[in-house]
């Protein structure tokens, strides 16, 4: 058996010991410091087996994933430098920085075990064992980080384990890692709390901010609902990073007050259509960092039974929906309705049978 040991079974660690669990060969056994967390694993029954015990976890695992926060990462380093693993061991986190944990296992000596980075490019803003999915990865980067002098042979055992999450793997110096997902997903992160915060103070005045917050500020913000213990230890610990992306934010914004002091209406405009082209040019519902799932929106009438009827069509056709909310439901006007799909096909069919249903379906 291939015994793969995951600190900190959250949702990250839930979903990789998904993928692997139940896979011939495989066990997979989760760590937590709590009881009552392995409680909760076991009961999610994403394990096969849980203890608090680090030294049990650890003793002969093949492979060892860290999925704790980034903040937790060195120091799960340091007690396994320390503990007889089996020669071969191959060491990995998931944590969504990598140039401290790289440098932290460089000054390591793990003997016959090997360190190397990762980190899945895909997640969600809610977090937890009950929040994981085997599905999680499915298309999604996963990126790895071995040394120059990483053995090949380690980096293929744990790339061919990672096969299992169905995400395509990719390899990246530490430092460029933190330079660009500081910019693609760490930066969204602090504009979208930002932006939250920014409103949440108007609307301690006047309770119609939030009454009137529409589709647009809920798209942009979904973000800004994610753990604040994991982002607070991804912010700080990339500070460097993003202090210098948010000095050249802050550049864009001046940039766009003085736009709109002069009344520069082509330069307004012309923000737009580059910003339009670059995304529209982005590859088209890929899972991965920030947007994670199919979605589509649906005007849907006010009247009892509606959502009803919609699930009830979609699932006589067996097409899966994974989230569905109701965004706008007042007497006057339409409701919207979001439905969230995990995989292209579902998403097809259903924009199809919704319109042939004839409701108007937007993207
Ligand atoms: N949330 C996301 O979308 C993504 C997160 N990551 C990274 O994955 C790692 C885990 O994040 P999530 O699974 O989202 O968080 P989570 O909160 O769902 O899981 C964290 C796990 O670590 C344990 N933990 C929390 N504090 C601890 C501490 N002080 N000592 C030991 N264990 C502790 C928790 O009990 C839990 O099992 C983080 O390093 C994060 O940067 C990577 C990709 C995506
Ligand atoms: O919820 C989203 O869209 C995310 O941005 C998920 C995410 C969060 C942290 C990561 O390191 C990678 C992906």
């Amino acid at each position: 058996m291939t015994k793969i040991a995951i600190f900190g079974v959250g949702l990250i660690g839930g979903s990789l010991a998904l993928c692997f669990k139940g896979k011939p060969g495989l066990h997979v056994i989760g760590h937590s410091h709590r009881q009552s967390s392995i409680e909760r694993y076991l009961a999610r029954g994403v394990v096969d087996a849980a203890t608090t015990s680090m030294e049990e976890a650890a003793a002969d695992a093949d492979f060892i994933f860290l999925c704790v926060p980034v903040g937790n990462l060195e120091d799960y380093l340091r007690r396994l430098a320390a503990m007889k693993l089996k020669p071969g061991c191959i060491i990995t986190d998931v944590g969504s920085t990598k140039s401290s944990v790289a440098a932290c296992a460089r000054s390591l000596d793990f003997g016959d075990a090997v360190f190397i980075g990762g980190h899945p490019m895909a997640g969600k803003e809610k977090s937890g064992v009950e929040a994981a999915t085997s599905l999680l990865f499915e298309n999604a980067y996963y990126v790895l980080t071995p040394e120059p002098d990483t053995p090949q042979e380690a980096v293929d055992r744990l790339a061919g384990l990672i096969r299992h999450t169905k995400a395509n793997i990719v390899f990246v110096d530490p430092d460029q890692h933190d330079t660009i997902v500081g910019a693609i997903s760490h930066l969204p992160h602090v504009i979208a709390v930002q932006l939250v915060n920014q409103i949440r103070a108007y609307n301690e005045t006047n309770p119609l901010y939030s009454a009137l917050a529409a589709g647009g500020f809920r798209d942009i913000t979904r973000i800004a609902s994610s753990d604040p213990v994991i982002w607070r230890d991804i912010l700080i610990n990339n500070r460097s990073v993003l202090i210098r992306l948010l000095k050249e934010w802050q550049e864009g914004v001046s940039g766009f007050i003085e736009m709109l002091e002069r009344m520069d209406e082509r330069m307004v405009e012309e923000a737009f259509r580059t910003a339009g082209e670059f995304r529209s040019s982005l590859p088209e519902r890929r899972r991965g960092v920030i947007d994670p799932l199919y979605e589509c929106y649906i005007d849907v009438p006010d009247h009892p039974g509606i959502i009803g009827k919609i699930a009830t069509e979609l699932g006589n056709e067996r097409i899966n929906i994974s989230n569905l909310q109701i965004i706008e439901s007042r007497e006057d006007v339409p409701g919207i309705l979001r439905l969230s799909f995990r995989t292209q096909p579902d998403f097809d069919r259903a924009v199809q049978l919704l319109a042939s249903m004839g409701f108007e379906v937007n993207m």
